[in-house]
């Protein structure tokens, strides 16, 4: 909770803190439709939430041992700040689970080609 608090003062923004339920349901559940990829910390899916906004959810592999969760914490608060057209925004995450999950913006799989121009 301390590390929303230092996120939100630094990122001077809304950093969104999702519920379980709202996630669940913007990804049908984890459903296997919504897979975009796996990495290699774990599986990201597409999410709808409900103002329609389209998202891309990562879920962690495995709970995190103690040291894992200090480092997933720092990553979280410095990609918290930074706002490029080449990197990926976060826009939350949620920590009520025992996996935790990031949600990031969705960018569409033309855009990851090196020939799109949209940026
Ligand atoms: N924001 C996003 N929008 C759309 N698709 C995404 C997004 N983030 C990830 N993906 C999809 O999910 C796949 C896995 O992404 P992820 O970031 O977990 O792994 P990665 O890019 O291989 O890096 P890492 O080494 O951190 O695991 C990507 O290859 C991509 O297809």
């Amino acid at each position: 909770m301390l590390l929303l608090h230092e996120i939100s003062l630094k990122q001077g923004t809304t950093f969104i803190v999702f519920t379980e339920a709202e996630l669940v349901e913007a990804t049908d559940n984890l459903a296997d439709k919504n897979i975009l990829g796996h990495g290699g910390f774990g599986t990201v899916y597409r999410g709808l939430l409900k103002d329609g906004g389209v998202v891309a959810v990562k879920r962690f592999i495995s709970s995190m041992a103690s040291e894992q969760q200090k480092e997933f914490g720092k990553q979280m608060l410095i990609l918290s700040q930074i706002n490029h057209k080449n990197i990926v925004k976060l826009l939350g995450c949620c920590l009520e689970v025992e996996v935790p999950m990031l949600v990031y913006e969705f960018i569409p799989k033309n855009c990851r080609e090196a020939s799109c121009t949209c940026a």
